[in-house]
């Protein structure tokens, strides 16, 4: 076995310089030639294609691949593959690239074979290709050297599966303060999710610590690939809940040679799309007023304003109410630019019901008031003097003017201020139509539009409107949208982002045990799923988690039975580390910062790079650490308007840590004081705990709720060593 190991690696050493020498040979040959700095847009385009060469053999050089799958094309003769970030091409004209790129059809194999199968295939653009896997091999190159060789299936050992050894030494790894690459360890049902078709919305209900987020990132990198000439990166978005989150993520795909890729939250991309130089109301408030109301969080029906204003019933009622002003538009009567001119309303209306029909109220607006300019030209020219044409040139100017004001004022906020009657110009709403907006809504919207104050949850209605006014152009829609966190996405939400995609090219991912906005967000996922054509649209669920040690994920797994009563349990990759441990805090409110003091500094001066304590509420997590910074100075506190993640020791409420990841984490006051018993309680607490990658600890001062009882003693503790 030893010496198989070792002629393994000695084989491995010596591809990996002879890999080395070439790349460096391409390199210097293209850095040979001199940079293009002239006018020629042909030479132009040609630098830079070598100049995007040069800097992917760069990076190419340091790590050229990552793994090894020797393959046996049909009747042909087995040849080892090697897989990498980049692909890179023989320089002599070969049957095979000397690296293949991670995202080519036969590099699928690498990521889909799970070992045992008589045969193995992948789909490539000439069809399905079918042969025999004999080795598949990872490979760690570090800075040009050769650190770890480790076979995952070997048809001539006697261990025959594919073994997970090398996916558990790459998940017992600490992390740093960003979401990585995971090239060499995707699974196969991760790749299923990153290869599928481009004109699906793509549903994905995924565990925490499933991958979502990666799989989302890799997938876009494969369709760039993929679909080069049909997508566009700059024409790709990235919607994510807030901007920390962003610049948590803003690694992984310049890692994998993708840049462009426009990255937001939804509420930013809405107001500059809609020309709102508003701040929107303080989300803050909302968050208090659903985490932190006293007696625990009050009831979430259909009716409350985040449900109703992100429902598919009152979509439809904009459109019934947009397209009733239709009958209202034109003004009452004729015009008439001077006396003795007459253009009569029924030539107006025809213009505007039947010649613009097809285009947008704005649009259809501002060419009948185009036409009714040039008319007046016209009858200007018929003017029987100089000092007539003065005249009536004059009066057309100020009626044309005050015609125009009597047309509805086409500004989707004015009309949404007109709707929920937070202004005093009528804007001509059906009663019946809007009858159906429940009272509280009314009341409440009202009161905020009369102090211009607009929610995240109005920006689906005030982006609807701006397209059924305006529409958009080819070039304001993407070619691929990504929604993470989805859960906490409406289906109105949603259905707007549709009309500006091509092709309902979605990936939506989310996980409904981590539907902690569920005042907002959608309750099961048919309320998106609905929204799509059956064959438009692909449902896929990922239950393994990858995350956290064995331990962590059992006892979150306890959450959610005892506690969200769902089934949507992960399965552990096989992955032990120590068990969770329950604390009581010392007495007293100085106990419970000494206790928390401890705990941080315990886990923190073990090898953990990223320790986190997660409080209940905000108010919380400033106290804490306004007591705690003296003692422990490279303490950060993340508040909601934090921009950038730091890493290191962080305190911070549960709600913020959503789609984040510490090394270790202690879930501060897990007692019945500060989490009910409700299902609401329960995902908080899940999100908490399944932070954690290596560690956690679980503080409390009271008793804790019954959730979070777990008997598995092998998975649970107490007591401080
Ligand atoms: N195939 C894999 N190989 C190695 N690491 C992986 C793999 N899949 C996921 N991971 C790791 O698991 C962790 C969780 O991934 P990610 O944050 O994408 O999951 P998520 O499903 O979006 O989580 P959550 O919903 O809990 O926020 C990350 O550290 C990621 O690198």
């Amino acid at each position: 076995m030893e010496t198989d190991f070792q002629s393994a690696y000695q084989e491995e050493e010596s591809r990996l310089n002879a890999t080395i020498a070439e790349i460096d040979r391409q390199l210097e040959r293209l850095r040979g030639i001199p940079v293009y700095t002239g006018h020629d847009f042909t030479e132009q385009v040609l630098e830079a294609g070598r100049e995007e060469k040069r800097q992917a053999l760069a990076k190419s050089l340091q790590e050229p691949y990552f793994g090894r799958l020797d393959f046996q094309e049909g009747s042909g003769e087995r040849k080892p593959l090697y897989i990498g970030k980049i692909g890179v091409d023989q320089a002599e004209v070969g049957d095979q690239p000397m690296v293949i790129d991670w995202r080519a059809p036969v590099a699928s194999l690498f990521y889909s074979f799970t070992g045992g199968e008589e045969t193995a295939s992948y789909e490539a653009p000439e069809g399905i290709i079918e042969g025999l896997v004999y080795l598949k091999r990872n490979v760690v190159i570090r800075k040009q050297i050769l650190e770890r060789v480790a076979d995952t299936y070997n048809s001539e050992s006697d261990q025959p599966a594919v073994s997970d050894e090398f996916l558990v030494y790459r998940l017992g790894e600490n992390k740093d303060n960003r979401l990585r690459d995971i090239v060499s360890t995707i699974q196969a049902e991760q790749d299923r999710i990153i290869r599928a078709a481009r004109n699906t919305a793509l549903i994905i209900q995924g565990v925490a610590g499933s991958g979502k987020t990666t799989v989302a990132l890799h997938r876009l990198a494969f369709l760039l690939y993929q679909y080069k000439d049909q997508v566009s990166a700059d024409k790709m978005i990235i919607f994510a809940p807030n901007h920390m989150f962003l610049d948590y993520i803003s690694d992984v795909l310049p890692e994998l040679g993708v840049g462009d890729i426009q990255q937001s939250t939804f509420a930013d991309w809405a107001l500059q799309l809609l020309g709102l130089d508003l701040p929107l109301a303080d989300n803050e408030e909302t968050l208090r007023y659903w985490f932190e109301t006293p007696g625990g969080m009050p009831e979430i029906t259909d009716n409350v304003p985040g449900r109703f204003k992100g429902s598919i019933v009152f979509m439809q009622m904009i459109r019934d109410c947009l397209s009733s002003m239709e009958s209202s538009s034109v003004p009452p009567g004729d015009f008439m630019p001077w006396e003795g001119a007459t253009l009569a309303r029924e030539t107006i209306l025809h213009w505007f019901n039947e010649e613009y029909k097809p285009y947008p109220l704005a649009k259809r607006k501002e060419r009948v008031m185009a036409r009714i300019h040039r008319w007046i030209e016209m009858e200007l020219k018929k003017s029987p003097s100089a000092a007539a044409l003065k005249d009536r040139k004059k009066k057309a100017a100020q009626r044309e003017k005050s015609y125009a004001n009597k047309w509805p004022k086409y500004e989707p906020l004015l009309l949404y201020k007109q709707m929920f009657k937070a202004v005093k110009t009528a804007g001509g709403w059906p009663e019946e139509a809007l009858s159906g907006i429940p009272a509280a809504v009314l009341k409440s919207t009202q009161s905020d539009l009369k102090k211009d104050i607009i929610r995240e949850e109005d920006l689906p209605a005030l982006l609807y409107m701006h397209y059924l006014l305006n529409d958009i152009t080819g070039g304001q829609r993407f070619d691929h949208i990504v929604i993470d966190e989805a859960q906490d996405f409406s289906p109105f939400q949603v259905a707007v982002l549709d009309l500006f995609v091509r092709g309902h090219s979605f990936t939506i991912l989310g996980d409904l045990s981590q539907g902690i906005h569920a005042y907002r967000g959608v309750h099961s996922w048919e309320e998106m799923s609905s929204l799509f054509a059956p064959e438009s649209t692909a449902y896929f669920a990922l239950t393994r988690s990858y995350r956290s040690t064995m331990e962590i994920i059992e006892f979150a797994n306890g959450i959610l039975e005892n506690g969200v009563k769902s089934d949507l349990l992960a399965v552990p990759v096989f992955r032990s580390g120590n068990p969770v441990r329950i604390l009581p805090y010392q007495t007293g409110e100085a106990g419970r910062v000494r206790s928390l003091q401890e705990g941080l500094q315990q886990l923190a001066g073990g090898d953990y790079r990223t320790v986190a304590i997660l409080t209940r509420t905000l108010a919380d997590a400033a106290w804490l650490h306004e007591q705690l910074a003296p003692g422990i100075p490279d303490l950060h506190l993340i508040d909601g308007g934090k921009k950038a993640y730091e890493g290191g020791l962080s305190v911070l409420p549960v709600y913020l840590s959503k789609g984040l990841e510490f090394d270790a984490v202690i879930v501060a006051d897990a007692d019945l004081a500060h989490y009910g018993d409700q299902a609401w309680d329960a995902k908080l607490m899940y999100v908490g705990c399944t932070r954690a990658l290596h560690e956690l600890w679980i503080m409390h001062e009271d008793a804790v709720p019954q959730y979070l009882n777990n008997p598995q003693e092998d998975i649970v503790t107490s007591g401080w060593k």
